[in-house]
């Protein structure tokens, strides 16, 4: 069992699944610390997505237990663990491609009147005051993730890196006390690489504890003091990174994804 040294503000216990015969995530458990930055590595295949998307809900659990502060949240629907407060981005990034930066973060508010058409025809006020209050903060986690200059332009014209910054700007909209970062890195470039590490750090400061999922062993070394790594849909080893990396056994399991 990997354990966080401070209280756990997300728990998984002995969580399996299987794609017909194949056991992609093996009897995994794991504690996130309430202000904690865990990662997860593991080589290609290792079943690292999957564990993501057992905890968002996107797949439904074979056998474990789920809990988010205490709440078990096993066989919860996705939107009721986003409510709850687990939020997750995904590796590449889906944004509503023809919506602005601005309308994409403010899609993401969670018990928004508007979507409802019988408070919007009962409350219009009320609807419309909320839609404004939901555009201020928008705008506040656009500012925080450097994104405001992009507000009016449509997600399309986004970079890879800034894309990655959309997606942390939508998860904050709902307000999460949980992010899993699914390969925050990938197809970013070295300038928006540090500028996302440096959010990360900075959401964290927040209070806001987060799973890291990433293949960039810099950003791992600079964000978690703490790793798993994950092979063959086992929990491998555990300790810091600096320490974990040394170990035969993890670096057999790299290789072995390697060409001769
Ligand atoms: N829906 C699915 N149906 C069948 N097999 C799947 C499914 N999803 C994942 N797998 C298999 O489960 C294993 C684990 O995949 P997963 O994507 O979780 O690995 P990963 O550690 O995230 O890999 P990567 O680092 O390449 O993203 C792989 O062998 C994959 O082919």
């Amino acid at each position: 069992m990997s354990t966080s040294s401070q209280p756990p503000i997300l728990t998984a216990d002995s969580l399996t699944k299987s794609f017909g015969g194949f056991r992609a995530v093996n009897d995994i458990s794991l504690t996130l610390g309430a202000r904690e930055i865990l990662g997860v590595i593991g080589p290609n295949g290792a079943g690292k997505s999957t564990l993501f998307n057992l905890l968002a809900g996107a797949i439904p659990l074979d056998a474990g237990r789920i809990g988010l502060d205490g709440v078990d949240l096993s066989h919860a629907r996705p939107e009721a663990r986003i409510r709850a407060g687990l939020g997750r981005t995904f590796q590449i990034p889906r944004p509503f491609a023809r919506m602005t930066v601005l309308e994409n973060v403010m899609a993401s508010a969670q018990g928004q009147r508007g979507e409802r058409l019988l408070p919007a025809l009962i409350a219009p006020r009320r609807v419309a005051e909320q839609e404004r209050a939901n555009a201020v903060r928008a705008r506040e986690i656009l500012d925080f993730v450097a994104l405001s200059h992009l507000e009016d332009q449509p997600a399309s014209v986004l970079s890879g890196g800034q894309r990655k910054l959309l997606e942390l700007a939508r998860v904050l909209m709902a307000e999460p006390r949980v992010i899993l970062l699914d390969e925050p890195a990938a197809g970013v470039n070295p300038a928006l690489l540090d500028m996302i590490i440096d959010r990360i750090i900075a959401i964290n400061q927040l209070g806001i504890a987060v799973l890291l999922i990433e293949h960039n062993m810099e950003m791992i070394a600079r964000l978690c003091p703490r790793v798993i790594v994950m092979a063959a849909g086992k929990a491998l080893a555990e300790g810091a990174p600096s320490e974990v990396t040394k170990r035969a056994d993890v670096i057999d399991v790299y290789l072995e994804g390697m060409p001769a």
